[in-house]
């Protein structure tokens, strides 16, 4: 286990600052998923912190050592970090047991214990009884469980996993994500799990860090990214977010506010700080419902644009009367008026994005996890 700290870390590529002033703790044993949009730099972080690449400014530590900095580069297989990849990097010629064994034997761990470790991590990774099937004739899944396993049997302090599940389909990837959960709890290591699927995080991770173009943009729980972002890159990437203008009609009270929302009054979450006036809110496709015909009408006066059928649900565009050019969009579990149709939809919860100050975005930074 590992208490690990980022502080200002940065990258320079092709002249560009491809991991930009990073600063971050993650805590001892705690699971932090690095989240963002391809291309936003998450790679780039966790070849940092594994060490295959070397960092232009700032430093990294594990604990108290000095893991990287400019001019001084701990190479990877000091760092007793395990790596896991979406290619897994399995041996091919190899069965089970000699994957999961290899870097024991480099090591010489002693046979005896090597066979225990062997054995224990193929049953935490679900793959008890396979220690002797050749690699080639598994599963994606299964091989993947391999890979867990080679690592945990290694007991690494930091474990860093690559878009882990990006292979494979997304029924599997539900199971996987119990199995990585089973991992983290038997290994007891700190996790850093980079991925640019939000459910993956979310489910997951204790601490989640979004990224956009090389910069941190928020850190923090899977609940609170969702309940309240603090910009809108955060707003729309997490959750199908939603960017309405609002104006604010009077200062909050207990993290309230009463707004104007195409014309109608309602009551929105925010920030202690929001002054009153114009702002931006996020709406969610579930916050939003469409109103009972027979109640007196309540809500944004909308027109049904299209429906879509997904099955448990319909996912309903709709355009305000107040604003016809904007389109929201609402998951309603029953039957949909026609398209066309004139409703009223109420707002069950919205979140004020919180104003950047002096043009910077005001960037939440949790501490490391409790
Ligand atoms: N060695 C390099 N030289 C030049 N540019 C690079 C280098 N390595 C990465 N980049 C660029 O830096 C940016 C960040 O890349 P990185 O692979 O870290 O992103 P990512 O968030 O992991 O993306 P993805 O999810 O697509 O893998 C990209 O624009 C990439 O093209």
């Amino acid at each position: 286990m590992a208490h690990v700290s980022l502080r200002n870390v940065t990258r320079i590529a092709a002249g560009r600052r491809i991991v930009d002033d990073v600063s971050l703790d993650i805590a001892d044993g705690s699971c932090q998923a690095l989240l963002g949009p391809s291309g936003c730099g998450k790679t780039t972080l966790l070849r940092l912190l594994a060490g295959f690449d070397a960092l232009d400014g700032g430093e990294i530590r594990f604990d108290d050592d000095v893991v990287a900095r400019p001019g001084r580069q701990l190479e990877p297989e000091d760092r007793r970090v395990g790596m896991v990849f979406q290619s897994y990097a399995l041996w091919p010629h190899l069965d089970v047991a000699g994957n999961v064994d290899y870097a024991l034997r480099v090591r010489k761990v002693a046979r005896a214990e090597r066979r225990r470790r062997v054995e224990e991590a193929l049953d935490i990774v679900g793959l008890p009884g396979f220690a002797e099937r050749k690699v080639q004739n598994l599963s994606g899944g299964q091989r993947q469980r391999v890979a867990l396993a080679r690592c945990l049997a290694m007991r690494p302090r930091l474990v860093l996993l690559d878009e882990p599940l990006a292979n494979l389909d997304a029924h599997l990837r539900e199971t996987m994500i119990d199995a990585f959960r089973a991992f983290h709890a038997a290994s007891g290591a700190t996790m850093i799990y980079v991925t640019h699927d939000q459910a993956e995080a979310m489910a997951l991770a204790d601490r989640i860090a979004v990224m956009d173009q090389g910069r941190l943009r928020q850190v923090d729980t899977p609940v609170r990214l969702y309940d309240a972002p603090c910009d809108a890159m955060v707003a729309r990437f997490i959750g199908q977010g939603q960017l309405v203008p609002v104006e604010v009609l009077a200062p909050p009270v207990s993290g309230w506010a009463r707004v104007r929302l195409y014309g109608c009054e309602t009551l929105l979450r925010c920030d202690a700080r929001t002054a009153s006036g114009a702002a931006t809110a996020c709406l969610r496709p579930d916050a939003l419902a469409i109103a009972e015909p027979e109640a007196a009408p309540a809500g944004v006066p909308a027109h049904i644009r299209d429906v879509r059928f997904e099955g448990a649900s319909r996912l309903v565009r709709i355009a305000p009367e107040a604003a016809p050019q904007a389109q929201l969009v609402l998951r309603a579990r029953g039957a949909v008026p026609a398209v066309g149709a004139l409703v009223h939809v109420t707002v069950g919860d919205g979140w004020i994005l919180p104003k950047a100050e002096n043009g910077a975005i005001a960037i939440p930074q949790a501490q490391a996890a409790e």
